[in-house]
Protein backbone atom coordinates (compact mmCIF):
# COMPACT_ATOMS: atom_id res chain seq x y z
CA UNK A 1 0.00 0.00 0.00
CA UNK A 2 0.98 3.45 -1.02
CA UNK A 3 0.99 6.06 1.25
CA UNK A 4 1.26 9.03 -1.08
CA UNK A 5 -0.17 12.23 1.17
CA UNK A 6 -2.51 12.75 -1.85
CA UNK A 7 -4.20 9.78 -1.64
CA UNK A 8 -4.81 10.44 2.00
CA UNK A 9 -7.31 12.02 4.02
CA UNK A 10 -5.45 13.35 6.73
CA UNK A 11 -7.11 13.23 10.05
CA UNK A 12 -5.66 14.11 13.76
CA UNK A 13 -7.15 12.98 16.79
CA UNK A 14 -6.11 13.35 20.25
CA UNK A 15 -5.97 11.39 23.69
CA UNK A 16 -6.80 13.26 26.53
CA UNK A 17 -6.45 10.89 29.83
CA UNK A 18 -7.62 11.68 33.52
CA UNK A 19 -5.96 10.52 36.87
CA UNK A 20 -7.50 7.42 36.83
CA UNK A 21 -6.46 6.58 33.34
CA UNK A 22 -9.93 6.59 31.64
CA UNK A 23 -9.61 8.27 27.67
CA UNK A 24 -12.00 11.28 26.39
CA UNK A 25 -14.04 10.04 23.47
CA UNK A 26 -17.11 11.56 21.34
CA UNK A 27 -19.89 10.35 19.45
CA UNK A 28 -19.78 11.54 16.28
CA UNK A 29 -23.38 13.31 14.64
CA UNK A 30 -25.48 10.59 12.52
CA UNK A 31 -25.27 12.54 9.48
CA UNK A 32 -21.00 12.65 9.47
CA UNK A 33 -19.05 9.63 7.70
CA UNK A 34 -19.17 7.01 10.03
CA UNK A 35 -22.16 8.51 12.29
CA UNK A 36 -23.52 7.88 15.69
CA UNK A 37 -20.02 5.86 16.52
CA UNK A 38 -17.62 6.99 19.28
CA UNK A 39 -14.37 8.57 18.33
CA UNK A 40 -11.46 10.35 19.37
CA UNK A 41 -11.84 14.27 19.55
CA UNK A 42 -10.09 15.78 16.12
CA UNK A 43 -11.09 16.12 12.40
CA UNK A 44 -9.09 16.87 8.90
CA UNK A 45 -6.02 18.70 8.82
CA UNK A 46 -6.12 21.49 6.85
CA UNK A 47 -3.62 22.53 4.36
CA UNK A 48 -0.46 23.56 5.21
CA UNK A 49 -1.43 23.25 8.95
CA UNK A 50 1.10 20.82 10.76
CA UNK A 51 -0.28 17.79 12.83
CA UNK A 52 -0.06 19.87 16.10
CA UNK A 53 -1.26 22.58 14.84
CA UNK A 54 -4.51 21.10 13.24
CA UNK A 55 -5.12 18.98 16.78
CA UNK A 56 -4.74 22.18 18.73
CA UNK A 57 -7.43 24.28 16.48
CA UNK A 58 -9.49 20.57 16.50
CA UNK A 59 -9.37 20.04 20.16
CA UNK A 60 -10.13 24.14 20.65
CA UNK A 61 -13.04 23.84 18.66
CA UNK A 62 -14.53 20.43 19.66
CA UNK A 63 -13.59 20.83 23.29
CA UNK A 64 -13.13 24.21 24.21
CA UNK A 65 -9.50 23.47 25.69
CA UNK A 66 -5.75 24.65 24.28
CA UNK A 67 -3.30 21.89 23.47
CA UNK A 68 0.08 21.80 25.70
CA UNK A 69 2.13 19.62 25.03
CA UNK A 70 1.83 16.15 22.81
CA UNK A 71 3.86 13.40 21.81
CA UNK A 72 2.50 10.34 18.67
CA UNK A 73 0.60 7.52 19.98
CA UNK A 74 0.08 5.36 16.11
CA UNK A 75 -0.97 6.37 12.66
CA UNK A 76 -3.21 4.14 11.29
CA UNK A 77 -4.27 4.26 7.16
CA UNK A 78 -7.53 2.87 6.66
CA UNK A 79 -9.57 2.47 3.38
CA UNK A 80 -13.16 2.60 4.15
CA UNK A 81 -13.96 2.02 0.16
CA UNK A 82 -15.89 5.63 0.09
CA UNK A 83 -12.53 7.55 1.08
CA UNK A 84 -8.67 6.43 2.71
CA UNK A 85 -8.10 8.11 5.90
CA UNK A 86 -4.88 8.54 7.98
CA UNK A 87 -5.83 8.62 11.13
CA UNK A 88 -2.73 9.89 13.17
CA UNK A 89 -3.63 9.67 17.00
CA UNK A 90 -1.40 11.76 19.68
CA UNK A 91 -1.46 11.67 23.40
CA UNK A 92 -2.15 14.81 25.01
CA UNK A 93 0.31 14.95 27.73
CA UNK A 94 -1.31 18.48 29.11
CA UNK A 95 -3.96 20.95 28.18
CA UNK A 96 -5.64 23.83 30.20
CA UNK A 97 -9.25 24.35 29.98
CA UNK A 98 -12.05 21.71 30.79
CA UNK A 99 -13.53 19.72 27.82
CA UNK A 100 -17.04 20.36 26.94
CA UNK A 101 -18.96 19.09 23.86
CA UNK A 102 -18.59 22.49 22.06
CA UNK A 103 -20.58 20.90 19.06
CA UNK A 104 -23.34 19.12 20.86
CA UNK A 105 -21.63 15.93 20.84
CA UNK A 106 -21.56 13.60 23.94
CA UNK A 107 -18.78 12.55 25.63
CA UNK A 108 -17.90 10.04 28.49
CA UNK A 109 -14.45 8.76 29.70
CA UNK A 110 -13.37 5.10 29.75
CA UNK A 111 -10.70 3.30 30.60
CA UNK A 112 -9.12 1.35 27.29
CA UNK A 113 -9.91 -1.77 28.36
CA UNK A 114 -13.26 -1.19 28.27
CA UNK A 115 -13.93 0.15 24.77
CA UNK A 116 -15.48 -1.69 22.39
CA UNK A 117 -13.89 -1.60 19.16
CA UNK A 118 -17.30 -2.61 17.68
CA UNK A 119 -18.82 0.68 18.73
CA UNK A 120 -15.98 2.48 17.12
CA UNK A 121 -15.30 3.50 13.26
CA UNK A 122 -12.95 0.40 12.26
CA UNK A 123 -9.63 2.68 11.81
CA UNK A 124 -9.69 2.80 15.49
CA UNK A 125 -9.23 -0.85 16.39
CA UNK A 126 -5.47 -0.33 16.14
CA UNK A 127 -5.49 2.82 18.43
CA UNK A 128 -7.60 0.86 21.35
CA UNK A 129 -4.86 -1.56 21.35
CA UNK A 130 -1.89 1.05 21.88
CA UNK A 131 -4.13 2.61 23.89
CA UNK A 132 -4.16 -0.74 26.15
CA UNK A 133 -0.16 -1.69 25.57
CA UNK A 134 2.34 0.31 27.56
CA UNK A 135 5.18 2.23 26.34
CA UNK A 136 7.75 -1.20 27.16
CA UNK A 137 7.57 -4.17 27.08
CA UNK A 138 9.71 -6.81 29.27
CA UNK A 139 10.84 -10.18 27.23
CA UNK A 140 11.95 -12.34 30.20
CA UNK A 141 15.72 -13.29 30.26
CA UNK A 142 17.76 -16.11 31.64
CA UNK A 143 17.23 -18.29 33.75
CA UNK A 144 13.70 -19.88 33.91
CA UNK A 145 15.26 -22.89 35.03
CA UNK A 146 16.04 -21.08 38.09
CA UNK A 147 13.00 -20.50 39.49
CA UNK A 148 14.14 -18.13 42.69
CA UNK A 149 16.78 -16.36 40.53
CA UNK A 150 13.99 -15.70 37.41
CA UNK A 151 11.20 -14.48 40.63
CA UNK A 152 13.93 -12.01 42.44
CA UNK A 153 14.67 -10.86 38.91
CA UNK A 154 11.11 -10.15 37.54
CA UNK A 155 10.40 -9.02 40.68
CA UNK A 156 12.74 -6.22 40.39
CA UNK A 157 11.75 -5.19 36.70
CA UNK A 158 7.73 -5.05 38.11
CA UNK A 159 8.92 -3.16 40.90
CA UNK A 160 11.22 -0.66 38.51
CA UNK A 161 7.33 -0.25 36.30
CA UNK A 162 7.72 -2.89 33.96
CA UNK A 163 3.89 -3.18 32.99
CA UNK A 164 3.86 -5.75 30.26
CA UNK A 165 5.65 -9.29 30.52
CA UNK A 166 6.39 -11.45 27.47
CA UNK A 167 7.33 -15.23 29.08
CA UNK A 168 10.18 -16.24 27.29
CA UNK A 169 11.64 -19.31 27.80
CA UNK A 170 12.27 -22.14 24.95
CA UNK A 171 14.64 -23.78 27.03
CA UNK A 172 11.40 -25.56 29.18
CA UNK A 173 9.49 -28.25 28.47
CA UNK A 174 5.58 -27.36 27.86
CA UNK A 175 5.08 -28.85 31.62
CA UNK A 176 7.68 -26.90 33.09
CA UNK A 177 6.54 -23.78 31.08
CA UNK A 178 2.96 -23.90 32.72
CA UNK A 179 4.27 -24.14 36.08
CA UNK A 180 6.14 -21.06 35.48
CA UNK A 181 3.24 -19.73 34.30
CA UNK A 182 1.74 -19.91 38.09
CA UNK A 183 4.35 -18.24 39.83
CA UNK A 184 4.55 -15.22 37.47
CA UNK A 185 0.64 -14.71 37.09
CA UNK A 186 0.14 -13.57 40.11
CA UNK A 187 3.85 -11.38 40.79
CA UNK A 188 2.11 -9.23 37.63
CA UNK A 189 -1.34 -9.08 38.77
CA UNK A 190 -0.08 -7.69 41.98
CA UNK A 191 1.81 -5.06 39.90
CA UNK A 192 -1.28 -4.37 37.37
CA UNK A 193 0.87 -5.79 34.66
CA UNK A 194 -0.62 -7.33 31.19
CA UNK A 195 1.09 -11.25 31.15
CA UNK A 196 2.03 -12.67 27.59
CA UNK A 197 2.51 -16.45 27.03
CA UNK A 198 4.80 -16.82 24.53
CA UNK A 199 3.62 -20.59 23.75
CA UNK A 200 1.80 -22.61 20.98
CA UNK A 201 -1.92 -22.04 22.26
CA UNK A 202 -2.37 -25.70 22.78
CA UNK A 203 0.53 -26.04 25.01
CA UNK A 204 -1.13 -22.86 27.57
CA UNK A 205 -4.87 -23.64 27.05
CA UNK A 206 -6.82 -23.03 30.32
CA UNK A 207 -4.46 -20.69 32.00
CA UNK A 208 -4.61 -17.64 33.31
CA UNK A 209 -3.21 -14.68 31.04
CA UNK A 210 -3.59 -11.33 29.26
CA UNK A 211 -2.46 -12.48 26.03
CA UNK A 212 -0.43 -14.87 23.43
CA UNK A 213 2.80 -14.15 21.46
CA UNK A 214 3.26 -15.64 18.79
CA UNK A 215 6.78 -16.66 17.03
CA UNK A 216 7.47 -16.45 13.83
CA UNK A 217 6.92 -19.83 12.34
CA UNK A 218 3.33 -19.80 14.45
CA UNK A 219 2.81 -15.92 12.69
CA UNK A 220 3.01 -17.58 9.19
CA UNK A 221 1.23 -20.70 10.32
CA UNK A 222 -1.81 -20.34 12.14
CA UNK A 223 -5.07 -20.03 9.76
CA UNK A 224 -6.70 -17.66 12.21
CA UNK A 225 -6.08 -15.42 14.87
CA UNK A 226 -6.04 -17.44 18.51
CA UNK A 227 -7.25 -16.82 21.91
CA UNK A 228 -10.66 -14.72 22.61
CA UNK A 229 -11.50 -11.40 21.27
CA UNK A 230 -10.43 -9.62 24.56
CA UNK A 231 -7.20 -11.14 25.26
CA UNK A 232 -3.60 -8.84 23.72
CA UNK A 233 -2.21 -11.25 20.64
CA UNK A 234 0.87 -10.50 18.89
CA UNK A 235 3.57 -11.84 17.51
CA UNK A 236 7.22 -11.36 16.03
CA UNK A 237 8.00 -10.16 13.23
CA UNK A 238 11.34 -9.34 10.97
CA UNK A 239 10.05 -8.38 7.36
CA UNK A 240 7.42 -6.90 5.49
CA UNK A 241 5.39 -10.07 5.11
CA UNK A 242 5.62 -10.78 8.40
CA UNK A 243 3.88 -7.61 9.39
CA UNK A 244 1.68 -8.07 7.05
CA UNK A 245 0.66 -11.79 8.19
CA UNK A 246 0.10 -10.09 11.53
CA UNK A 247 -2.72 -7.53 9.87
CA UNK A 248 -4.17 -10.22 8.04
CA UNK A 249 -4.39 -12.29 11.33
CA UNK A 250 -6.15 -9.36 12.91
CA UNK A 251 -3.30 -9.10 15.62
CA UNK A 252 -3.07 -6.24 18.00
CA UNK A 253 0.34 -5.63 18.27
CA UNK A 254 3.35 -6.40 16.37
CA UNK A 255 7.06 -6.74 17.52
CA UNK A 256 9.52 -5.72 14.80
CA UNK A 257 13.50 -6.54 14.75
CA UNK A 258 16.36 -6.68 14.93
CA UNK A 259 17.02 -2.92 15.03
CA UNK A 260 20.06 -2.68 16.54
CA UNK A 261 23.03 -5.47 16.53
CA UNK A 262 21.68 -8.24 19.47
CA UNK A 263 23.62 -10.35 21.45
CA UNK A 264 21.16 -13.08 21.50
CA UNK A 265 20.79 -13.14 17.16
CA UNK A 266 24.36 -12.16 16.42
CA UNK A 267 23.81 -13.29 12.61
CA UNK A 268 20.94 -11.25 12.16
CA UNK A 269 21.72 -7.63 9.62
CA UNK A 270 20.04 -5.10 11.65
CA UNK A 271 17.63 -2.56 10.76
CA UNK A 272 18.58 0.48 11.59
CA UNK A 273 15.90 3.62 12.69
CA UNK A 274 14.79 4.13 9.05
CA UNK A 275 13.70 1.39 7.49
CA UNK A 276 11.95 0.49 10.65
CA UNK A 277 10.30 3.29 10.34
CA UNK A 278 9.45 2.93 6.65
CA UNK A 279 8.27 -1.11 7.17
CA UNK A 280 6.22 0.45 9.65
CA UNK A 281 4.23 3.64 8.16
CA UNK A 282 1.70 1.19 6.03
CA UNK A 283 0.94 -1.48 9.17
CA UNK A 284 -2.52 -0.27 10.65
CA UNK A 285 -0.78 -2.21 14.10
CA UNK A 286 1.10 -1.27 16.82
CA UNK A 287 4.70 -2.19 16.71
CA UNK A 288 7.11 -2.18 18.93
CA UNK A 289 10.37 -1.52 18.16
CA UNK A 290 13.22 -5.13 19.60
CA UNK A 291 16.67 -5.40 19.41
CA UNK A 292 19.89 -4.18 20.75
CA UNK A 293 17.31 -1.29 22.59
CA UNK A 294 16.88 0.06 25.85
CA UNK A 295 14.61 2.69 27.60
CA UNK A 296 17.28 5.30 26.78
CA UNK A 297 15.76 4.41 22.81
CA UNK A 298 12.23 5.31 23.92
CA UNK A 299 12.27 8.68 22.57
CA UNK A 300 13.76 7.72 19.67
CA UNK A 301 11.29 5.02 19.02
CA UNK A 302 8.22 6.99 19.23
CA UNK A 303 9.29 9.76 17.19
CA UNK A 304 9.73 6.82 15.01
CA UNK A 305 6.10 5.91 15.09
CA UNK A 306 6.41 2.55 17.38
CA UNK A 307 4.40 1.69 20.17
CA UNK A 308 7.60 1.70 22.12
CA UNK A 309 10.01 -0.89 22.91
CA UNK A 310 10.69 -4.57 23.59
CA UNK A 311 14.02 -5.97 25.73
CA UNK A 312 15.49 -8.75 27.03
CA UNK A 313 18.75 -7.72 28.62
CA UNK A 314 17.46 -3.84 28.39
CA UNK A 315 14.66 -4.71 30.84
CA UNK A 316 15.86 -7.78 32.56
CA UNK A 317 17.52 -6.98 36.07
CA UNK A 318 21.21 -8.56 36.44
N1 LIG B 1 -11.91 12.64 14.68
C1 LIG B 1 -11.85 11.36 14.37
N2 LIG B 1 -12.11 10.94 13.11
C2 LIG B 1 -12.04 9.62 12.87
C3 LIG B 1 -11.72 8.69 13.90
N3 LIG B 1 -11.74 7.44 13.35
C4 LIG B 1 -12.02 7.57 12.04
O1 LIG B 1 -12.10 6.65 11.22
N4 LIG B 1 -12.22 8.90 11.74
C5 LIG B 1 -12.56 9.36 10.40
C6 LIG B 1 -14.03 9.68 10.25
C7 LIG B 1 -14.00 10.76 9.17
O2 LIG B 1 -13.97 10.11 7.91
C8 LIG B 1 -12.68 11.46 9.39
C9 LIG B 1 -12.82 12.72 10.23
O3 LIG B 1 -13.51 13.64 9.50
P1 LIG B 1 -14.53 14.72 10.12
O4 LIG B 1 -15.51 15.03 9.06
O5 LIG B 1 -15.02 14.31 11.44
O6 LIG B 1 -13.53 15.91 10.32
P2 LIG B 1 -13.83 17.39 10.78
O7 LIG B 1 -14.00 17.43 12.27
O8 LIG B 1 -12.73 18.20 10.17
O9 LIG B 1 -15.25 17.66 10.16
P3 LIG B 1 -15.86 18.88 9.34
O10 LIG B 1 -15.28 20.14 9.92
O11 LIG B 1 -15.48 18.62 7.92
O12 LIG B 1 -17.34 18.70 9.57
O13 LIG B 1 -11.85 10.54 10.09
C10 LIG B 1 -11.49 9.15 15.21
O14 LIG B 1 -11.23 8.40 16.17
N5 LIG B 1 -11.56 10.49 15.41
Amino acid sequence: MSLNPGDWLHVVAGVLSDEQGRVLIARRAEHLHQGGLWEFPGGKLKTGESPQEGLARELAEELGIALGACEPLIRVPHDYGDRRVLLDVYRVLDYQGIPRGCEGQALTWLVPDDMDPTVFPAADRPVIAALRLPRLMLITGPDPTDPLLFRARLQRALAQGVRLVQLRAPELVALDYRELTGMVWPLCQAHGAHLLLNRAPKEVEGLARDGLHLNRRLLMTLERRPGSARELIGASCHTRAELRRAVELGLDYALLSPVKPTASHPEAQPLGWPTFAELIAPIPLPVYALGGLTPEDLDTAIAQGAQGIAAIRGLWPA
